[in-house]
């Protein structure tokens, strides 16, 4: 007899306090024990830090840091535009007081939201006034927020006490590459002591003040997360040996992340035409560095102004305009952000009790294949998306060892804006190209149009788990799919 088990990286199994209440505790309770209760109680309700708490934690971002201190290649804060969805990009800068204004109206509009980053569009670090003005403010006028700063680590080993001042426990540190050959291909040049420093010796500066500001956050108890962004042909082969420098150095969590680059952003990285990884050399990348780390992989490469859950973005609701005109009663929003808190904590913990006890009367042989499947998910962990109003789709693999979050995909991105643009068959080609590798899409309801198209391209529609948590319809259509014959027949496999 085979339990439906959902499986993680270590990061994915953090619970809510009160014990076994997440829904990543099917199988996890060796990966728990390895966490400290000071750990836990840092990371349940962080929807960055858990992949569990990314369907019910919102963040947000504030745009305080326009100024940086190196040069990425792949980077370009002048490009700016309202849709679009990528490190940098902002549409509108804040001062620290604006900053604080904002983080409370949307704490009080969406209590869901747990923690305020600032990462940029620049660096936080190289604009310090404004981010530790931000900080010191917030931690009188809005104890319950968790505060995070996201750097490239260049002035990081200068700011770790200032850092331990705030109510500020978990920091990111990009950390591409620990190798300068390597670097000076994705870093023309540091700011440092008053001058550019250009090829392997910037890289090495910078390499060495994040290594340094790193151990200096890790001595000081604060939770470092490492972003690595995959640069095919350039660090792709180096990263899983980051990984082991930064957990031996004692990060928390390694998020790796794909390359965004277009011609039209206007970075070296766009223009020379660098590609990014696809989503098989991502998950290859990412499963090479789970032996050894803990993984991020539900990143959605937000906006440096983003608002909401993770994957999306309610900036618009939120500009300073309108927020000038709004009341804020922080203290009545306090109490509204505990109870909803409280009640998603306890709809974590019956999901994860009804979820125990599903599915346990079906065996599958340890040689069954593998299966990705796509989800149509607006959040709260379950299938409860219309396929045409998903603009992105989680991925899922289902195996006999159980079920576990792989990644998420965006469609939008294969809208071009050219004049095909918004058009149903052209939209749809992308969403399918977007789908690569998934075998099955599980949505709450789809168009039979839609439906047509993507069964003739290999990936079956099923909107048959509407309002489903999503491991446990993922094993359930795994199962459906063992025990039809599909998974032992070689010509239905996954080419991608
Ligand atoms: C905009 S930066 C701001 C914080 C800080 N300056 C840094 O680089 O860590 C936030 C994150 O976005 C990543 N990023 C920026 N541009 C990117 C791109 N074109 N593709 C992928 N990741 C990118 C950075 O590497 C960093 O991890
Ligand atoms: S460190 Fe961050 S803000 Fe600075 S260039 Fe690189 S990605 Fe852009
Ligand atoms: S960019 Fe990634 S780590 Fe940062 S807030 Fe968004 S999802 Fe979290």
């Amino acid at each position: 007899m085979l339990e439906l088990k959902v499986l993680g990286d270590h990061s994915e199994t953090e619970v809510p306090q009160g014990g076994c209440s997440s829904g990543s505790c099917g199988s996890t309770d060796d990966q728990l024990s390895h966490l400290s209760e000071s750990v836990r109680q840092r990371v349940f309700n962080h929807p960055c830090y858990s992949e569990q708490a990314h369907h019910h934690f919102a963040r947000m971002h504030v745009a305080v840091a326009p100024a940086c201190n190196i040069q990425c290649n792949y980077c370009n804060r002048k490009y700016d535009c309202a849709n679009e969805s990528r490190p940098g990009v902002v549409s509108e800068l804040l001062t620290p007081k604006q900053a604080v204004k904002k983080t409370m109206a949307v704490a009080a509009n969406i209590p869901q939201m747990t923690v305020l980053g600032i990462a940029g569009p620049g660096d936080p670090l190289a604009n310090p006034n404004k981010t530790f003005s931000t900080f010191r403010m917030l931690t009188e006028q809005a104890p319950d927020i968790k505060l995070c700063v996201s750097t490239n680590g260049l002035a990081l080993p200068d700011y770790a006490d200032e850092l331990t001042k705030h109510n500020i426990d978990h920091v990111t540190i990009t950390i591409n590459c620990v190798d300068p050959e390597i670097g000076a291909k994705i870093y023309p040049w540091v700011f440092w002591n008053n001058k550019r420093v250009r090829g392997v010796e910037g890289a090495k500066i910078l390499i060495d003040r994040q290594q340094e500001g790193l151990e200096k956050l890790v001595e000081r108890d604060i939770l470092v997360k490492v972003n690595s962004v995959m640069l095919p042909g350039i660090n792709d082969k180096h990263l899983a040996e980051v990984s082991r420098v930064v957990k031996s150095k004692g990060a928390f969590l390694h998020n790796v992340m794909p390359l965004i680059a277009e011609p039209e952003h206007g970075t070296y990285f766009g223009l020379m035409e660098q590609r990014g990884p696809t989503p098989k050399e991502l998950q290859e990348l990412q499963d090479e560095c789970s032996g050894d780390m803990n993984m991020m992989r539900h990143c959605r490469q937000c906006r440096a102004d983003a608002v909401g859950l993770l994957g999306e973005d309610r900036g618009a609701e939120f500009t300073m305009e309108k927020i000038e005109a709004m009341e804020i009663d922080y203290e009545a929003a306090m109490v509204k952000r505990k109870k909803v808190h409280d009640a998603i904590n306890a709809e974590l913990a019956k999901a994860t009790t009804q979820s125990q006890s599903v599915n346990a009367d079906h065996a599958i042989p340890a040689e069954t294949r593998p299966v990705l499947m796509a989800i149509a998910s607006q959040g709260g962990g379950l299938v409860n998306q219309h396929f045409g109003h998903a603009k992105e789709f989680l991925v899922y693999e289902a195996s006999p060892e159980g079920v576990r979050f792989i990644s998420h995909r965006k469609t939008d991105l294969y809208c071009t804006g050219g004049d095909t643009c918004g058009d149903g068959d052209s939209l749809l080609g992308g969403i399918i190209k977007a789908l690569e590798g998934c075998e099955a899409v599980l949505c709450s309801k789809i168009g039979y149009e839609p439906w047509e198209t993507l069964e003739s391209a290999g990936i079956m529609p099923n909107g048959e788990h509407a309002m489903e948590k999503i491991e446990d319809a993922v094993w359930a259509v795994y199962v459906e799919m063992y025990q039809n014959g599909k998974l032992t027949d070689n010509q239905t496999q996954m080419t991608a």
